[in-house]
């Protein structure tokens, strides 16, 4: 498949940490945005993201970064994007801003497109309804940080077709990337355990009883654990983990996914994590 383009729908974390991989792999690639300021910070979140995978992985760096920015366009429109096969969507965790967004989409890409959607928890058949063929939709749930992260939680919608898991599947590979394929509710497999385990964190956090680095540190020596649960919600972004408890809440109704309200304060006041430089901890 390389050598085809890919167009890939927010140029946040994810949808940076992905431009990135998929040029790396030799796709061309259309990064499109909504914000200029997004726009205008994605290559050096591109930056960032490249040196870090250096750091810990030697072979990495086996693709030059010009090379693989030389073959990212960065817009704000629609232009060529009817040439993608795939597009993979990572707008913000809103059903509004992405059912929105897939409207225009179905407008103007071509009919055997297929849709490879990036969310943490909405279901991917729901957000399939928005689009014009159901059977083309897959969920490819990619794990933050992306080029240090194989496995990809892939999701099948209610209508997804043998052949589009096939060939998301195959595009995965293509990237390096192992596919875990699961059947589709809220939150999957790995956000609903996980997003429990980071909201129950912030709860303990609240209550006063331990920092968050204490919390961090006993699943790390305790569990041998890599990251402690606070600071995989600011590697996330805790804007994004309160959209998707919202999301986990408002799809069972059931009170074990009630968000923190500290970390909505947090998010509130801006402090998002890394992305704003504060969250839990300092960056
Ligand atoms: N952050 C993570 O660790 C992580 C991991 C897996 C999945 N996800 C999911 O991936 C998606 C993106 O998450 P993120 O962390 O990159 O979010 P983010 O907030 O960093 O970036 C989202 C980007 O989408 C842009 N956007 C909004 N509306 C748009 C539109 N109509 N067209 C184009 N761009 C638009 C925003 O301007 C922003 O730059 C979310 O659904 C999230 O739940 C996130």
């Amino acid at each position: 498949m390389q050598n085809q383009t890919i167009a890939i729908i927010g140029a946040g974390v994810m949808g940076c940490a992905t431009a990135l991989e998929a040029s790396r792999h030799g796709y061309d690639v259309i990064l499109k945005d909504i914000s200029a300021a997004a726009l205008e910070k994605a290559p050096k979140i591109i930056k960032q993201e490249y040196r870090s995978a250096c750091l810990f992985n030697k072979e990495y760096s086996a693709v030059k970064l010009d090379t693989i920015l030389s073959r990212i366009t960065f817009q704000d429109d629609y232009s060529n994007i009817e040439d993608a096969e795939i597009v993979i969507e990572n707008i913000s965790e809103n059903l509004h801003e992405k059912t929105s967004e897939y409207k225009r989409l179905a407008e103007v890409c071509k009919k055997n497109t297929l849709f490879a959607l990036n969310t943490s928890c909405i279901s991917i058949t729901k957000l399939a309804s928005f689009l014009p063929d159901p059977t083309k939709v897959i969920g490819i749930h990619l794990m933050n940080p992306v080029p240090l992260k194989e496995m990809v939680e892939v999701v099948r919608g209610y209508h997804t077709s043998d052949q589009t898991k096939e060939e998301v599947v195959s595009f995965l590979k293509s990237m390096g990337k192992s596919a875990i394929v699961i059947g589709d509710l809220p939150g999957f497999v790995s956000n609903r355990l996980s997003h429990l385990f980071m909201n129950e964190a912030a709860f303990i956090v609240q209550d006063g009883i331990a920092t968050a680095e204490q919390v961090d540190n006993i699943i790390k020596q305790g569990f041998n654990h890599k990251m402690g649960p606070l600071e995989t919600a600011d590697l996330i972004g805790l804007d994004t983990v309160v959209h998707s408890l919202d999301v986990l809440y408002n799809s069972y109704h059931d009170p074990k996914y009630r968000c923190c309200p500290l970390l909505q304060k947090m998010v509130d006041a801006g402090q998002w994590g890394r992305k704003s430089r504060k969250g839990f901890y300092e960056y």
